[in-house]
């Protein structure tokens, strides 16, 4: 993928990336990924966008080294990819630790990365702030909504400042009016570090929002289709960036494509039908 300034290193490399789950003697298993090939650059923030079952988690699993690709290379930061204070993920699957308040989820988190209690203490409870927890700090999961949890969650994922952001779908369960104060913070603190991140999400506005580029990625097999450039100006909350010509043609675009793509998918529960059309 090129970027404005194409002497940028690339950050995150996937070559010829191919993954099946399950394969065994008798079964065939689940092609998740087919001949992925994706280059990040240093700094980029990138959205992974296509239809469920496609391989978005895959590939952020396959970068954060846990799991391994049946074929292809991998390379983060030039080397094989490894879980380290330097990568933070969100995965959709989040676990807080059920007897610990909201404070001790997020300083747990940055155990490994910051010896001096005063410090660890002084970072969680300014990622606490920075989700809007504040009030929630000595709180335990269980009295926490859904969301309130998803939350907390960001908190740990971005508290230990990493140069690598994963993120599976972190807002899915966050209402809208919150979701849209996470999305700026999450831009805010990405264009304050400039760490590359790759994103996943379902919501075609986010991803274009956020994003420089958009990876658009086919139902089964998994494969990226197209890497499309968003090239919005930045920094996007300070217009209305959801009025701009560019922005409505590129979500029209991407929604007639993902659409088409779910209603050609033999295992989509939408397969086959007109949606659209009149009855
Ligand atoms: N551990 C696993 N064992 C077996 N099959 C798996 C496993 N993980 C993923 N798969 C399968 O691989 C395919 C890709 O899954 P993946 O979770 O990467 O897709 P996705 O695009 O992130 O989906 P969604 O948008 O629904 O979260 C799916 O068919 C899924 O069922």
């Amino acid at each position: 993928m090129a970027l404005d300034a194409p002497t940028q290193p690339d950050r995150i490399v996937l070559t010829g990336v191919s993954k099946t789950f399950g394969a065994g003697d008798k079964a065939a298993g689940t092609v998740a990924l087919k001949d992925v090939n994706l280059s990040v650059p240093d700094g980029a923030f990138v959205s992974l966008l296509g239809p469920s079952g496609c391989g978005k988690t895959t590939i952020l699993r396959i970068v954060d080294g846990l799991i391994l690709p049946d074929q292809g290379r991998v390379l983060v930061s030039g080397a094989t990819p490894k879980p380290g204070p330097d990568m933070g993920f969100m995965f959709q699957s989040f676990r807080l630790i059920p007897w610990s308040t909201v404070r001790g989820n997020v300083e747990f988190a940055l155990a490994e990365s910051i010896a001096d209690k005063a410090e660890r203490r002084a970072r969680a409870e300014r990622y606490i702030h920075l989700v809007g927890l504040a009030r929630f700090i000595d709180n335990y999961p269980s009295e926490l909504s859904g969301g309130m949890r998803q939350r907390v969650a960001l908190a740990r994922a971005l508290a230990t400042e990493p140069d690598i952001l994963l993120m599976d779908e972190p807002f899915a369960s966050i209402d809208a009016q919150t979701r849209e104060l996470m999305q700026i913070e999450l831009m805010r603190l990405w264009s304050a570090r400039q760490s590359v991140a790759l994103f996943v999400t379902h919501s075609v506005d986010e991803a274009i929002l956020l994003a420089d580029q958009v990876v658009l990625m086919g139902p089964r097999p998994g494969r990226i289709l197209e890497v499309i450039d968003v090239g919005l100006d930045r920094p996007r909350w300070s217009y209305d960036v959801r009025a701009e010509k560019r922005f409505i043609e590129l979500r029209a675009y991407l929604w007639d494509r993902i659409r088409t793509l779910v209603l050609i998918d033999p295992e989509s529960d939408f397969f086959g039908r007109n949606l659209g059309a009149a009855d």
